[in-house]
């Protein structure tokens, strides 16, 4: 397969994230793919970067669906045909960021708020593949993590949520506050997002956790991510890459 280079030569983390995202892009985007699906985050620029590589012969046959504005856009600007989900309901691979993935290959995500659309894309996908950088590699979630299990709520009701969170448990969970704006962080959906810290014990079981929390009314998706990832590819500092498979086939 033609790869062409490109020529930035990122340093430090992003030299990590870069790592993982061209090892996922050259193992896992084959030229039969062609519907797949764009994370989001900061690791996934270099997955564009990679795929934009492989060739415009290649990809002029492909689709490529976003998980929220920041990758639909990164798809448009790198000149790539772009789709969704309501036209593409199967997709040959989605590969996306995490903020945090477990010695089970369970994750954390939604750090950038679009954990909704990233679950639907991830569940979509014949394969689901993370790119993260060494960072993000533990034993047990909310080690490195610390800003708890996001969880896009309903506006209206983001008030009870967060008192069923508390009871639970996650006595520091808040609402997301926006950085650069008065008010709170408005998903790409239209909904609020609550930041759910939870005790160590309680990330022993992330699957029985995301349950509980997806019951609440008012909440509409969990940032807890279980059994969905086939392979997970972490950058090092040293330049190695870690590549973590699922133990079961999925
Ligand atoms: O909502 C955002 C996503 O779940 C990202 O994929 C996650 O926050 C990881 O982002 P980054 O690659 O910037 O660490």
């Amino acid at each position: 397969m033609q790869v062409e280079q490109k020529q930035t030569i990122p340093t430090g983390i992003d030299a990590a994230k870069q790592l993982a995202a061209f090892t996922a892009v050259d193992e896992h985007i084959l030229p039969h793919h062609k519907i797949i699906g764009i994370g989001s985050g900061s690791t996934v620029p270099f997955v564009v970067d990679r795929i934009v590589a492989q060739g415009k012969q290649l990809n002029q046959d492909r689709v490529f669906l976003p998980t929220g504005f920041q990758s639909k856009e990164l798809i448009v600007n790198a000149g790539l045909r772009l789709g969704d989900i309501d036209q593409y309901p199967n997709l040959d691979v989605t590969i996306d960021g995490a903020d945090e993935v477990d010695r089970n290959l369970n994750c954390i995500k939604g750090g950038g708020a679009c954990q909704l659309r990233e679950k639907v894309l991830a569940e979509a996908a014949e394969t689901w593949i993370i790119v993260a950088d060494y960072r993000k590699d533990s034993q047990t979630l909310g080690t490195t993590w610390k800003q708890g299990v996001p969880i896009e709520v309903a506006p209206f009701a983001y008030v009870r949520v967060l008192q069923h969170l508390h009871d639970m448990g996650s006595k520091t969970a808040v609402l997301r506050m926006a950085k650069a704006k008065a008010g709170p962080v408005v998903t790409d959906n239209g909904n609020f997002v609550i930041d759910a810290p939870f005790d160590n014990g309680r990330y022993q079981n992330p699957k029985e956790l995301l349950m509980e929390i997806k019951m609440l009314t008012g909440v509409v998706e969990v940032g807890l991510f279980c059994n969905m990832v086939k392979a997970a590819y972490f950058g090092n500092a040293d330049g190695s890459v870690t590549a973590r498979l699922a133990k079961e086939p999925l």
